[in-house]
């Protein structure tokens, strides 16, 4: 069982190198997906916007609550994330995006590896490949960076640490206010009493090993070049994050979609870049953690004819030695225990096995609960049982 989020990949390999769409003046066939593969409609189906949540406002912490119970996906404004801060960051995107294709592979992430350049892991799933290339960071960037820009490196390390400060930051005070709507508190999640508040992404000072206690996370930067046939391609097929939340900053280019569950009302819904304003992702450990109560979003990025887009995500997980369970204030006679304990690398593992069954893998019957119950007595190792 992997221990350390860098390992999480290692039995699943994925070897499919990013190709140039810059200059293609048509789409390739195997870009092309056809409408039973998922491919996006033209128009979005559902109409109903997705929240917008001013941080500042005297009711953030009700409207947070209802929007992650619904939802699962929100807005936020006023945040206090300078937007200085956010526009350095998307500077160090397009200045590695529009590095020429030789170059951007100095950085591939190799086949079992989960830093680097390459297309995104999901696509192993899928028979058509998409419209987008991406650059993963966990850890230390500095590597790949002093090897694509030798001479201004610490620029955009720079950059990436002040980004991922903030954001640490950010996705804690996001995550209380989550929880904090459904009643649960610090008391509640032994491992989050003593964080010490760092990551795994430590731009200049080269990886680090984690600080016991601390949370967990990975940047992604993702670009969606203009595409020649945009109805028939597929930036980011739909899936939803293997994290506690997500933070996402769009370029002012529209992309993301969210899929608004609910018979006959549901459907896909665009979420519009709102300048300074940040996107909101309950992750599936959220949703475990949260008993079933705040579903995890799904979620996929549809690509422009004339426009490149960027977008940045934070993921945010916790501590890697931290097994992640539903909290039990949220378990009782009326809403049984769903899900069995995970930490974040086994199961970033199951999401690169499983894919979209990844949820539905760890989630408990009877008789796996019995199981569960007994393995979780027998196990003499030290991991935290979360909840
Ligand atoms: O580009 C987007 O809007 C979505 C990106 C995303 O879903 C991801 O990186 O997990
Ligand atoms: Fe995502």
């Amino acid at each position: 069982m992997p221990s350390k989020l860098a390992d999480a990949f290692r039995s699943h390999p994925v070897d499919i190198q990013p190709k140039n769409l810059h200059d293609l003046k048509e789409l390739p066939d195997s870009y092309r997906w056809s409408a039973d593969q998922d491919r996006p409609e033209p128009e979005p189906v559902h109409h109903e916007p997705v929240p917008v949540i001013d941080l500042s406002g005297p009711n953030a912490l009700e409207e947070i609550g209802h929007a992650c119970t619904t939802w699962g996906v929100f807005q936020v404004v006023n945040h206090g994330v300078p937007a200085a801060v956010l526009d350095r960051m998307e500077d160090v995107a397009k200045s590695f995006f529009s590095l020429p294709a030789h170059q951007k592979l100095k950085a591939a992430r190799s086949p079992d590896g989960i830093s680097g350049y390459g297309l995104a892991r999901i696509s192993s799933f899928f028979p058509k490949l998409m419209w987008s290339e991406g650059f993963t960071m966990v850890g230390s960037p500095l590597e790949h960076f002093h090897t694509i820009w030798p001479h201004h490196y610490t620029r955009f390390c720079d950059s990436v640490e002040e980004y991922e400060k903030q954001m640490q930051n950010l996705a804690q005070t996001l995550m209380w206010l989550m929880l904090g709507s459904l009643g649960i508190t610090k008391e509640d999640l032994n491992w989050a009493n003593n964080n010490s508040n760092s990551t795994t992404t430590t731009p200049r000072g080269g990886p680090k090993e984690e600080a016991a206690g601390s949370t967990s996370a990975a940047i992604q930067l993702n670009h969606y070049p203009a595409c020649p046939d945009p109805d028939r391609a597929m930036g980011l097929a739909p899936h939803t994050d293997s994290t506690l939340v997500t933070i996402l900053h769009q370029s002012n280019t529209s992309g993301l979609q969210v899929l608004r569950a609910g018979g006959g009302t549901g459907g896909w819904v665009t979420v519009p870049p709102i300048r300074g304003g940040l996107v909101v992702h309950v992750g599936d450990l959220l949703h475990i953690l949260t008993n079933g109560l705040c579903p995890s979003v799904v979620h996929r990025a549809v690509v422009n004819r004339d426009r490149n887009r960027i977008s940045i995500a934070y993921l945010h997980g916790p501590p890697s030695n931290v097994r992640i369970s539903p909290v039990q204030k949220l378990v009782g006679p009326s809403q049984p225990q769903m899900y069995r304990a995970v930490t974040w690398s086994e199961y970033l593992g199951t999401k690169a096995k499983h894919f979209d069954k990844a949820l539905s893998s760890v989630r408990l019957c009877a008789a796996a609960e019995a199981k569960d119950h007994n393995n979780n007595n027998n196990n003499n190792n030290n991991e935290v049982q979360v909840g």
